[in-house]
């Protein structure tokens, strides 16, 4: 029997991932993920006590997917709290909370700077109420955990009544996992919680690294949008603004081509004229691809540049922490990349690298400053804040 089921909800653009934790003992009962959403070639995977399963479903959009994940919840027993990732909290929301009609009005306040994200997020929470009327539920934001950044370091160098008037500065995102793998190293470095300094890299699909101090963001990568920063899978990362013109004026393309193209068809996938998968790209390069080899060295020269520049908002950096896809899987990434810092110190240990990490999930060789593998659980801490408000006299055993 699962005790206080809790679903956790991640609404993208054309995808679907859910979980549900057993919030007594922490196990993740149930996890799943739907694909290609409004395709023909829509596809729901799930894994719960038996073996992995698909499911078609031609042509079924986000409603359609959430239907489905209720059919699946039967065995789970009552729901007693619905987490959702919303991107986008702006300046609004600084922590997670109850959804009411003014937080929903909060979230969609937020939707201009978010436009590939909120509004999926709105239509997982709208289905959700329409399936689950009595279940609470709660928005965990990637933006919360870097509302600590000071103004010098959320403010862009443009006029301050963009500022003032459209809430136009750097945000910041991924911050569950970014203050959840960070919380982690502090525990299994035995860093004291008043006073270190990490950097946090979170590599999936979209990338960020964020300088943290003593607990609280103090800098990141991503900015107003998740597009600034990192090289990603299909996002550029940083481009000089002055591209816009030159591509407007050149190709004779429209703004909302351009943007197209920067957030779907750059990054690693733009590189490599091949895939945004790290996995092919390292398969590839091992076999001679030499866009697929650039495209990795371009994705760590600029992963190496950022980090270097996180470290000097930090007083001291007592580890770098990678996570994510391709910070838990891709050792020749993080071999790479600490290669590439070796003026703070970093010597990797290949043999503790090929492994991801000792018992700590340290990789670094001995007497150099440590770098360290943790598994992000962002479905976990969504979770986790959603039964916390919920129910605020229950601890999880
Ligand atoms: N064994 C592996 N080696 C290299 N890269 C990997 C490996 N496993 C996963 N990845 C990479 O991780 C990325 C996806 O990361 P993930 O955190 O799952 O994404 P998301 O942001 O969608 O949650 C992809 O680029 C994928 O290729
Ligand atoms: C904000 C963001 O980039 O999210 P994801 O990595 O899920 O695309
Ligand atoms: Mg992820």
């Amino acid at each position: 029997m699962v005790r206080s089921p809790v679903l956790v909800i991640n609404s993208g653009s054309s995808s679907l991932k859910f979980s549900v934790f057993d919030m007594h003992t922490g196990r993740e009962v149930l996890a799943g993920l739907a694909e290609r959403l409004g395709s023909p070639e829509a596809l729901m995977s799930w894994q719960g006590e038996g073996a992995k399963q698909h499911r078609a479903i031609p042509d079924q959009g986000h409603d359609g997917a959430l239907r489905e994940v209720h059919s699946l919840l039967d065995d789970v027993g009552t729901l007693v709290a619905i987490g959702h990732r919303v991107v986008h909290g702006g300046e609004a929301f600084s922590g997670s909370v109850v959804i009411d009609e003014a937080v929903i009005e909060g979230i969609e306040g937020c939707a201009s700077l978010a436009p590939l994200h909120n509004p999926a997020n709105l239509l997982g929470i709208r289905a959700m109420q329409r399936l689950y009327p009595s279940v609470p539920q709660v928005a965990v934001f990637d933006t919360a955990f870097h509302q600590s950044l000071a103004p010098e370091a959320y403010l862009y160098a443009i006029p301050i009544r963009l500022y003032r008037e459209q809430r136009v500065r750097r945000y910041g995102f991924h911050g569950t996992s970014h203050q959840y793998v960070a919380g982690e190293a502090v525990h299994r470095l035995e860093l004291d919680p008043q006073d270190h300094g990490l950097i946090t890299a979170h590599l999936g699909n979209g990338c960020s690294a964020a300088a943290i101090h003593n607990g609280r963001s103090v800098d990141t990568t991503m900015g107003m949008t998740p597009l600034e920063g990192l090289v990603m899978g299909t996002r550029s990362g940083d481009v000089d603004p002055g591209l816009h013109e030159f591509l407007a004026e050149k190709l004779g393309l429209t703004l909302a081509e351009i943007t197209a193209m920067l957030n779907r068809e750059s990054g690693l996938l733009g590189l490599s004229a091949l895939s945004n998968d790290m996995r092919t790209l390292t398969e590839a390069a091992q076999s001679g691809n030499g866009d697929a080899q650039r495209a990795i060295e371009v994705f760590c020269f600029r992963l190496a540049r950022q980090i270097g520049a996180l470290a000097a908002s930090l007083p001291r950096l007592d580890a770098l922490v990678f996570t994510g896809g391709i910070g838990e899987n891709a050792a020749p990434v993080r071999e790479q990349v600490l290669k590439r810092l070796p003026l703070f110190g970093f010597e990797c240990d290949t043999a503790l690298n090929n492994q991801h990490g000792d018992d700590r999930g340290r990789i670094n060789a001995p007497g150099t400053t440590t770098a360290v593998v943790i598994p992000t659980r962002e479905e976990w801490m969504i979770a986790n804040d959603a039964f916390q408000l919920t129910h605020p006299s229950s601890g999880v055993e």
